[in-house]
């Protein structure tokens, strides 16, 4: 069926500096983009770049409420542009990797009561255990590490079934450190969100399931069975996969959007909610990445991705599941030096101003006279390291800085990824994304350095851009959900809770007392296709 041009697919983007959103029509063109930024438009929650780093400089942190104003802000912004939010038929999104939300006992009961008339962040200003939620720059869990690849057999073992050694951003890893550090809020908590599933939730009006794309990034799941990993489970902490629930395909249509934003906002009442993924995962979908092609996107993070067939776990790198092609995996490596550094090396070396950073690229010879610079001013992923060491052609300690730092970076780029197994042959497309994709002299020191020619999409915010499609790719192979298959059966009839009504994807389930009309003559045990009227009444699981 041909997508109408009348409709309109959003994909949210929740990273790490902003929550940014794309709407695409059924053409795919971009019809709408905004974005909020964390530092200036919500100054109350005083983050630097969207996270506060501890007193121990491992430590990161992301306030959980300043995201969920964050999305109050930017649909609000939207509806006073004039947005018409009674055309979107899909939405999906996506959440910087690894971080994790703990939600509070008795809070997807408040996700599905939401009141209209009151702001997202009013609502659920008591629902989270652990306010700060740790983000992927965090790399205080190291003994968590140690423990979890002694527990299982090693780090190569770790990583043959989770697709990454034991990492110290991954979030079965920040899990095991609120598990030990705070046992009374693992306690309190009744569900464990990636924060792309915590902002699916926030549109679906109950817990989204995490997508086995983004669910790869946790050393908890093993990436050939797309289940959870028992013996990870086992190490991490007690009780976890009930507060996880059940992982599902990325392309999945986890149910209608939450009545909340029905009322609130108009969007139609059959507007699709599709899993939401990982940033990375995200813009793998919206940069059309094909075989062959290597992308490196340049936001807080630089990271580095290929789309792959045959995944080889090793301990360098990761291997996520392919949040578009179900058989299909994703290579990806992460630095945390990325845009930050190049930030400090600007204001230190260029007054604060890009103009002048890229000046100084293009008026400096490619290679920098043998001159070259590792900028790790943070703990760095790969390779675990910290420090600024510079040298010249004689390997000499030497000053110099702009070309040196970007060479710099885009070569341990060209020699992880080769170390991967990838060739750049003729015909290599690099292809860049990001915040920094928007400079073309840091480009033009890219392909020199891939020796190849390197590819922009027109719209930078890729991750959001893929969501779009996907929302699209979600509704449009997805019969109406007012044909869900509904699994139907009966509880202890004494008591008090006679039925149970399960989502057939999500698995999802919610007893009651009083089936509706349609399920009075069923037979327990009887799995059928039922006409929901809403998603409200005893149906809204
Ligand atoms: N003209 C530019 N040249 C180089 N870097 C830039 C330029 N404009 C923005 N950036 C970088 O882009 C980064 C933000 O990228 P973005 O992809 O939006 O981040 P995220 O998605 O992680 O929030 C900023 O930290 C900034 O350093
Ligand atoms: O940790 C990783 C990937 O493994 C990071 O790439 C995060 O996903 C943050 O993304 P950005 O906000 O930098 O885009």
């Amino acid at each position: 069926m041909a997508a109408s041009t009348e409709s309109f697919y959003l994909g949210f983007d929740f990273s790490t500096q902003q929550l940014k959103v794309v709407a695409v029509d059924g053409n795919l063109s971009v019809v709408h983009q905004d974005n909020v930024q964390f530092d200036s438009e919500l100054p109350e929650f005083g983050t630097q770049g969207g996270v506060h780093v501890h007193a121990d400089s491992l430590t990161v942190t992301s306030p959980v409420l300043m995201w969920v104003k964050a999305l109050d802000l930017i649909l609000g912004k939207m509806k006073n542009a004039g947005f018409d939010f009674s055309r979107v038929k899909a939405l999906s999104g996506s959440g910087q990797q690894h971080g994790s939300v703990y939600w509070r006992k008795g809070t997807n009961q408040v996700l599905r009561d939401l009141q209209p008339g009151k702001s997202l962040h009013e609502l659920l200003k008591g629902g989270f255990a652990v306010s700060d939620s740790p983000v992927w720059m965090d790399s205080s869990t190291t003994e968590q590490c140690q423990y979890l690849e002694t527990a299982v057999g090693g780090a190569q073992r770790v990583a043959d079934i989770t697709g990454s050694r034991a990492y110290e951003r991954f979030t079965g890893n920040q899990i095991a450190k609120i598990y030990k550090a705070q046992p009374e809020k693992y306690e309190d908590t009744e569900r464990i969100s990636l924060v792309s599933s915590f902002a699916a939730s926030l549109f679906l009006g109950s817990y989204a399931a995490i997508d086995y794309s983004d669910g790869s990034g946790m050393n908890l799941m093993d990436i050939f069975s797309k289940q959870w990993a028992d013996s990870c489970l086992e190490a991490t902490a007690p009780h976890l996969e009930e507060r996880l629930g059940a992982p599902v395909h990325s392309s999945a249509v986890l149910g209608l959007l939450s009545p909340y934003h029905v009322t609130r906002y108009g969007f139609p009442e059959d507007c699709k909610v599709v899993a939401f993924t990982g940033d990375n995962p995200g813009s793998l979908a919206g940069m059309r990445l094909q075989e062959g092609d290597i992308a490196v996107s340049l936001g807080t993070s630089d990271t580095v991705f290929l789309w792959i067939k045959e995944p080889r776990p090793t301990v360098e790198g990761h291997i996520f599941c392919n949040p578009v092609d179900r058989p299909s995996y994703m290579a990806l490596i992460c630095y945390k030096n990325g845009s930050l550094t190049r930030e400090r090396i600007r204001n230190k070396c260029a007054g604060g101003s890009w103009e002048v950073f890229s000046s100084v690229l293009r008026t400096t010879p490619t290679g920098n006279n043998g001159n070259i610079g590792i900028y790790f001013d943070a703990m760095e992923i790969t390779p675990s390291a910290v420090g600024v060491h510079r040298f010249d052609k004689e390997n000499t300690k030497v000053s110099g800085e702009i070309r040196a730092l970007v060479e710099g970076q885009f070569l341990a780029k060209r020699v992880h990824a080769e170390k991967l197994g990838y060739k750049i042959i003729p015909g290599t497309r690099v292809l860049a994304t990001g915040g920094a994709s928007s400079n073309k002299d840091i480009l033009q020191v890219l392909s020199d350095v891939f020796d190849a020619p390197v590819y922009t999409i027109d719209v930078a915010n890729s991750a959001c851009l893929g969501c779009g499609y996907r929302a699209l790719q979600g509704d449009t192979n997805t019969p109406a959900l007012n044909h869900q298959l509904i699994l139907v059966f009966g509880l202890n009839h004494n008591s008090g809770f006679s039925w149970c009504y399960c989502r057939a994807r999500t698995k999802d389930c919610a007893c009651s007392s009083s089936p509706g009309p349609e399920l009075k003559n069923a037979a327990i045990g009887t799995i059928m296709e039922i006409h929901v009227q809403s998603d409200s009444c005893c149906y809204s699981i």
